[in-house]
């Protein structure tokens, strides 16, 4: 099948396959042409179609020609027109002669449609099918406005205010910088250095944007990091889910901005991120966002893994945790551009109509197809944030992809319950399904490991300024009527009046003990040491069972010492056992470890 009817095809897919265009044309088995050009040909002809409608029409090449199809001649006409290399076919193909002999006239007609636009050169009416100018949302407002972080590591917000942002006003509300037009700029009041403009405004050309200094992350997106608030007293910070790195470079934002000397800032983030190529792209985010002094990468690496008694971890206490989930909150994943067809024997009739930009020739109701997924289908498909496409055509599907992702979201939560010094996680996900969301809160709590660990959730109250005053909450259904467990969930509604993704989000802390019952709490050698098991999990009072059988012949008493723990990541401190005479002696295994020690 040639490229133009691969192009074709994906355009014609019924509403329900799925996905945007993007998701539809790179899951598609069997494609004979590149994914990339036949998405490429596909996006830039439902951009130029309001206009190849009304030269096809005009020039009334599918009543000359009628072999070929509506769509197939937008297709064909576009590469004659706009393409560089003109029509990918041999000169000989059908299709290609169809459209070539009235090459002259196409281009007359283009030249007329650049004139009714009152645009000057080709150019010109090309800047102007970029900038969006012949799509039907044009004087409308945008459903989101684009989300700005500025990136601390690099700027100042009032830097960007008086460089990148020279020249807009102060918008009072969100609504402000929805419309296409509008060069007003609104500081978010939840999120510091947050701001939003319209997403008309073409800041990817920026020198800011290009050197990391502001970063496009959604207001949502910002709110893990923030809720989190690592502190200095926090010690180290795991990000367990990183690529492509808003968050991470958010967590190093604000570490920064906590720390008085940030240039003695000590701190580490350990950034996981189990898939090769997302941690390139990590890396690279990384490295432009100026956060790679405090990151350290794991590239490749399953967070679930990881050993969280590591010495290498023994001063992590915060867990950041966004884990892969159904993405069916994310803006944009359902849209398909629209695409304006033309209709067949319009001819001068449609090109007196015709005159402005977007015209629609009669007909147009029937034959444009505005290519949005209605709500019904919502569930149809899921496109999860790694990009996999999964049809889900019964409820039942959709419950048992649910289930799946749910349970690996609650063991990453688990995992993350299990490192020794952490005091605070966060959990969150882009999806809109109670299943990810407050059900894997729930279950988090009621789990053994929650309990014998004392993690609780943050309640609303005791959150920072932002997020306590965040008016979206969690679902009090989904949390089995626990109003405040509800409380403390923290949402965010793709489509409301925020201007923000589908989110959610919930902290956990666990309370620091006092220092008589921690004490209390583990064993200590005949030094006053910390007695630690083999994998260098402090032992608690009660857990030494002696396994006199299996000898541990490591380090000599005069080796072990505390100070020695933690220089490297694979030195554990000497197992030491338990006498009959109440003694601990190091040198012997002591017991077997609880399998929610290991990891
Ligand atoms: C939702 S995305 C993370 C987005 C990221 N936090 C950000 O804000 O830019 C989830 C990522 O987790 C990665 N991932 C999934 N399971 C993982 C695991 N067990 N260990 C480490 N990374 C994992 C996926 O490859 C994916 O890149």
């Amino acid at each position: 099948m040639s490229l133009y009817y691969e192009a074709a095809d994906v355009l014609t897919a019924p509403t329900n396959a799925g996905g945007s265009l993007k998701s539809r044309v790179f899951s598609k088995k069997g494609l004979k042409s590149p994914p990339a050009q036949v998405y490429a040909l596909a996006i830039e002809t439902c951009k130029w179609s309001p206009i190849l409608k009304e030269v096809i029409e005009h020039a009334d090449i599918l009543r000359l020609e009628r072999k070929l199809s509506p769509l197939l001649s937008l297709l064909l006409v576009h590469d004659l027109l706009l393409a560089k290399r003109g029509i990918a076919l041999p000169a000989t193909h059908g299709l290609r002669t169809a459209i070539e002999r009235h090459k002259a006239r196409l281009q007359a007609e283009l030249t007329k449609a650049r004139i009714r636009r009152k645009l000057s050169s080709i150019e010109s009416l090309k800047a102007h099918v970029e900038a969006g100018g012949e799509n039907a949302t044009d004087s409308s407002e945008a459903p989101y406005p684009r989300w700005v972080r500025v990136n601390t590591l690099k700027t100042t917000l009032e830097d960007q205010l008086e460089t990148t942002f020279a020249g807009y006003e102060r918008a009072a509300t969100i609504d402000g910088v929805r419309r296409r037009d509008s060069k007003q700029l609104y500081i978010d009041a939840n999120i510091p250095n947050l701001v939003a403009v319209s997403p008309y405004n073409d800041l990817q050309k920026s020198e800011a944007y290009k050197s990391g200094s502001i970063i496009f992350q959604d207001k949502a997106s910002c709110f893990p990091a923030y809720l989190l608030d690592p502190l200095p007293e926090d010690g180290d910070i795991v990000d367990t889910c990183s690529a492509p790195g808003n968050k991470t470079t958010h967590i190093a934002a604000i570490l920064l901005a906590h720390s008085s000397e940030p240039e003695d800032c000590k701190q580490t983030i350990h950034a996981f991120e189990k898939n090769k190529g997302r941690a390139e792209t990590l890396e690279k985010m990384v490295n432009l966002a100026g956060s790679n002094v405090w990151t350290k990468i794991h590239p490749g690496h399953d967070f679930l893994k990881t050993d969280p008694s590591s010495p290498m971890f023994r001063n992590v206490g915060a867990l950041l945790l966004d884990p892969s989930c159904s993405g069916s909150g994310i803006v944009g994943r359902d849209d398909m551009p629209e695409l304006h067809l033309p209709s067949v024997g319009q001819g001068t009739a449609a090109a007196s109509k015709g005159s402005t930009k977007g015209a629609k020739a009669p007909g147009h109701s029937k034959e444009t197809r505005k290519r949005k997924r209605e709500e019904t289908e919502e569930d149809l498909v899921m496109v999860d944030d790694d990009g996999m496409v999964t049809a889900v055509d019964t409820g039942d599907e959709l419950k048992s992809r649910l289930a799946a992702l749910a349970t690996f979201q609650l063991e990453l939560l688990l995992h993350a319950f299990k490192f020794p010094a952490a005091r605070k996680i966060t959990y969150s996900t882009c999806s809109v399904h109670a299943e990810e969301n407050e059900g894997v809160v729930k279950s988090a709590l009621s789990s053994s490991i929650a309990k014998e660990r004392g993690w609780r959730i943050l309640k609303r109250d005791e959150q920072v300024r932002g997020m306590r005053e965040w008016p979206v909450r969690g679902s009090l259904e989904a949390c089995g009527e626990d109003a405040q467990l509800a409380q403390a969930c923290i949402r965010a509604n793709k489509g409301d009046a925020h201007g923000t993704m589908g989110f959610f989000l919930a902290g956990f802390v666990r309370d620091p003990m006092p220092a008589a019952d921690v004490e209390a709490q583990f064993l200590r050698d005949e030094r006053g040491h910390l007695v630690r098991d083999v994998t260098g999990v402090p032992v608690r009072v009660g857990e030494e069972r002696v396994d006199e059988e299996e000898e541990w012949n490591g380090f000599s008493e005069g080796e072990a010492n505390e100070d020695d723990a933690g220089t490297s990541q694979d030195h554990v401190d000497p197992p030491t056992e338990v006498g009959d005479d109440g003694k601990r002696r190091v040198g012997k295994r002591r017991r077997k470890t609880k399998p929610s020690e290991r990891s």
